[in-house]
């Protein structure tokens, strides 16, 4: 690479895109103009803009779950119609959104008030993966949106400790409940759901103040009248959006309350600029294709097997944990959808830290170690939290390390480096090779303008399509998600069986072991 911009003065305009308030720059990348031809080409093979398109006119592309995939008409600020089986969907989508604004201003203005007659000052939403993750990153992210100061929290684990560290801080009176659940049937959720309706109930003295203080987001009616919410607190979406873009639904309820339902609307407006952007660029102009191809280029023919998401931005620490659901539980997958068994590498394991801290612990491994690993750097242009010149070391720091990573320190470069510092002969010899950097290792920046709903809305999206790409070229579905099944299935049987006397033959030796250990000294005794 280093030799590449030696060579091309041009090589940053060539290789850097805008779309509203992002710009990409791929220049680091170990790429020239013949390369992304042929990974256009790629593209081009395998009907991508056809199944693009098959995405957008709700065509079931989740074959192996018959359903539509249309988190993209949650988003849908334009008077087109969106079709789902025949039946435009827009109508619906507005009503929930209209259900959410009415909602979400009562609580904010304090017109919704809990059982004791007093205004709500803390919002807890329960759920797990999809109802989890990307309504918390938001919530971090746009906290400075937040002006009437509710808090909101977000508990997702069945380890008791989630919940109760929560509850301990709130008071029922003030506090409301978002039960999230697409399915409704997540026993994490409901158990968590059920443990906090019994500290309401226990705390206020009433069953009647679960209605005041309990609402539900889900597709699934019966289940949420069962658990005792009444419909009419209830947030619909449905089976056409999958759980891990769902954030853009009734699933951001907690964030709508939060930041208030124009802010939330303004996030949406951001991620329809992106669908816009991915719906009409050419694939060398389209940033989410882009981004896609140089992720295909590493894993397929690099044998790159991660990619980290490196947010400098603390408000964005959650994202990696957001993109890891997204791309890992869409595309972790060895069948294609036509289910054929895959011998090539697929979706890439994605992890990540917010910027400058894993400066500290792990970059040492990306700079000096044996690995490829391509990086996407995320880093805000403005600040909302100006202090000092702290956002200037920030945005340097970000600036040096896809530098360094970049350029490298030859032998060369090292050796007079060490001679400047008064070095020479043996002592330098023996220091020098640890002080030679490979370089060469790859980089996207992304900038956003600054921190705003609208770019956090686009940001996100733009991920969301990156992975669909990918998705296509590898030939997946990228929207079903089976191997989550079988881990739960089984704790489902292991359950009853940590009560002494059941008979735990089923099992191999291991587990029978540790059941007969947590037996014999665990049950939190
Ligand atoms: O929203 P829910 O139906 O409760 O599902 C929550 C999560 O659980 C599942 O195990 C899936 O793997 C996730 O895709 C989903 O987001």
């Amino acid at each position: 690479m280093r030799d590449l911009f030696d060579a091309d003065p041009g090589r940053f305009e060539r290789f850097s895109l805008e779309c509203g308030p992002i710009f990409l720059d791929y220049s680091k990348n170990r790429i020239t103009e013949d390369t992304l031809r042929l990974l256009t080409e790629l593209a081009e093979s395998v009907d991508l803009a056809d199944w693009m398109l098959r995405m957008r006119r709700g065509d079931h592309i989740n074959v192996s779950e018959n359903r539509a995939v249309l988190h993209t008409a949650l988003r849908n600020r334009g008077n087109e119609p969106v079709l789902v089986d025949g039946q435009d969907v827009m109508p619906a989508v507005r009503e929930v959104l209209q259900k959410m604004r009415r909602f979400s201003e009562s609580v904010r203005q304090g017109e919704w008030l809990g059982f004791t007659g007093q205004r709500i000052t803390d919002i807890v939403n329960i759920g797990i993966g999809g109802s989890d993750l990307g309504p918390m990153l938001v919530a971090r992210a746009l906290r400075p949106y937040g002006s009437v100061g509710i808090r909101t929290h977000f508990v997702s684990n069945v380890d008791g400790g989630h919940l109760s560290e929560t509850l301990v801080k709130l008071d029922p009176a003030t506090t409301l409940f978002v039960v999230t659940s697409k399915s409704f049937t997540t026993p994490e959720t409901l158990l968590n759901a059920t443990s906090a309706r019994s500290w309401l109930v226990r705390r206020l003295g009433s069953e009647a103040a679960v209605a005041r203080h309990f609402v539900a987001v889900s597709t699934n009616t019966q289940a949420v009248t069962a658990f005792g919410i009444d419909p009419a607190h209830m947030f619909e979406f449905w089976d056409w959006v999958g759980g891990r873009y769902s954030l853009w639904s009734a699933v951001g309820l907690t964030v709508a309350i939060q930041i208030g339902m124009d802010h939330f609307e303004a996030m949406l407006a951001g991620a329809h600029e992106m669908d816009q952007h991915f719906f009409s660029q050419p694939f060398e102009r389209n940033i989410p294709v882009l981004l896609a191809l140089l992720g295909i280029w590493y894993n397929t023919c690099f044998g790159a097997h991660t990619h980290a998401v490196i947010p400098y931005d603390q408000s964005l620490a959650r994202l990696p944990a957001h993109l890891q659901q997204l791309d890992m539980e869409s595309n972790g997958k060895r069948v294609t959808r036509d289910g054929f068994t895959l011998d090539f590498d697929t979706g890439p394991v994605i992890w990540g830290e917010a910027g400058v801290n894993c400066q500290h612990a792990f970059f040492q491994l990306l700079h000096q170690g044996t690995r490829l690993i391509p990086a996407d750097f995320i880093v805000p242009m403005k600040t909302l939290y100006p202090l000092g010149n702290h956002h200037d070391i920030l945005i340097a720091n970000c600036l040096a390390q896809t530098q360094a990573l970049m350029r490298g320190k030859s032998e060369q470069e090292a050796r007079q480096e060490l001679a400047a510092q008064g070095l020479s002969g043996e002592a330098l010899a023996q220091l020098l090779p640890h002080k030679v950097f490979p370089g060469n290792q790859p980089s996207n920046t992304i900038m956003l303008d600054k921190m705003t709903p609208h770019a956090l809305g686009s940001l996100i999206a733009m991920y969301e399509h990156k992975v669909f790409v990918q998705g296509v070229i590898w030939g997946l579905n990228s929207f079903d998600q089976w191997g989550v099944e079988y881990g739960k299935q089984l704790a489902q049987r292991i359950i009853p069986q940590l009560a002494d006397e059941v008979d735990t033959h089923e099992h191999d030796a291991s587990t029978r072991g540790l059941i007969a250990r947590y037996r014999r000294l665990g049950h939190g005794r």
